[in-house]
């Protein structure tokens, strides 16, 4: 198999990416890189600083200024601000709330496009996010776009958050995931979008395990 494969899963919010990319990752001994957790992670550090989300200049100065680790450890991925634990703080609902919007600006994203490449480096590597086969990684060998209903995957997503003990409503869940699919898909540069060569899988039917089982056919078609 080549040591540089890569494998792009992108696709609406809550249709199962990370859950997929993780356990793909896993199962095939690759490097796992979940670009949303570094979106998430300056959205959390722009928050905390009271820094003004619509300025995108002053948020690429504040990327400038900081790091983002990911880390793979004992099957859970940490993500690391300037060396700070921040692996909770970027899941909650005010992160959720603002990423699409710093997300959205053409500075943030030349330079944690640029991060993500280096990453993606390293060797054999999933990596799930929005523009990963169109943008990030256009040669990437395999790419998937993942999606589900979007009552699925708000029902999905109120099963978490109820296990977790979350107060949340479904109602609520199902138009906050509509609100960021739109933002996601409207936004000027890389927007949210399958690429033409990506395999499209509707996993609404499907089983976690059922999915990464038809990622990896691909990966073993592709590659025999
Ligand atoms: N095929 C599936 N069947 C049932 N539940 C699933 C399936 N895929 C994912 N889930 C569950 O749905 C929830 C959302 O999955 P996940 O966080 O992986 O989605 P995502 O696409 O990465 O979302 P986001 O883009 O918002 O980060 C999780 O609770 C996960 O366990
Ligand atoms: N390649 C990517 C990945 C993510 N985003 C933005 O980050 C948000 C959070 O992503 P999650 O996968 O952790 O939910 C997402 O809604 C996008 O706004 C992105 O733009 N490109």
């Amino acid at each position: 198999m080549d040591e540089k494969l890569k494998i792009a899963i992108d696709g609406p919010a809550g249709a199962g990416k990370s859950t997929v990319a993780k356990l793909v990752a896993e199962q095939l001994s690759f490097l796992y890189i979940d670009t949303g957790a570094m979106y998430r992670a300056l959205t959390w550090a722009a928050i905390a600083a009271q820094i003004d989300l619509n300025d995108g200049e002053r948020l690429r100065q504040l990327l400038d200024e900081t790091t983002i680790r990911l880390s793979n450890e004992d099957n859970k991925l940490n993500v690391y601000l300037n060396e700070a634990d921040v692996t909770q703080q970027i899941r909650q609902n005010d992160v959720t709330a603002h990423v699409s919007l710093v997300a959205s600006h053409e500075l943030v994203r030349k330079e944690m496009v640029e991060r993500q490449r280096q990453l993606a480096q390293q060797g054999r590597a999933v990596l799930d996010g929005r523009d990963i086969g169109t943008y990030v990684l256009p040669d990437a060998q395999i790419k998937v776009f993942l999606t589900a209903s979007v009552e699925e995957r708000a029902r999905r997503r109120f099963e978490e958050q109820q296990a977790k003990g979350m107060e949340s409503s479904l109602e609520q869940l199902k138009e906050e995931i509509a609100r960021r699919d739109n933002l996601d898909s409207t936004r000027a540069f890389a927007p949210l979008k399958k690429a033409d060569d990506a395999v499209e899988i509707d996993s609404t039917n499907l089983s976690i395990e059922e999915v990464a089982a038809k990622i990896i056919e691909l990966v073993k078609e592709r590659t025999r």
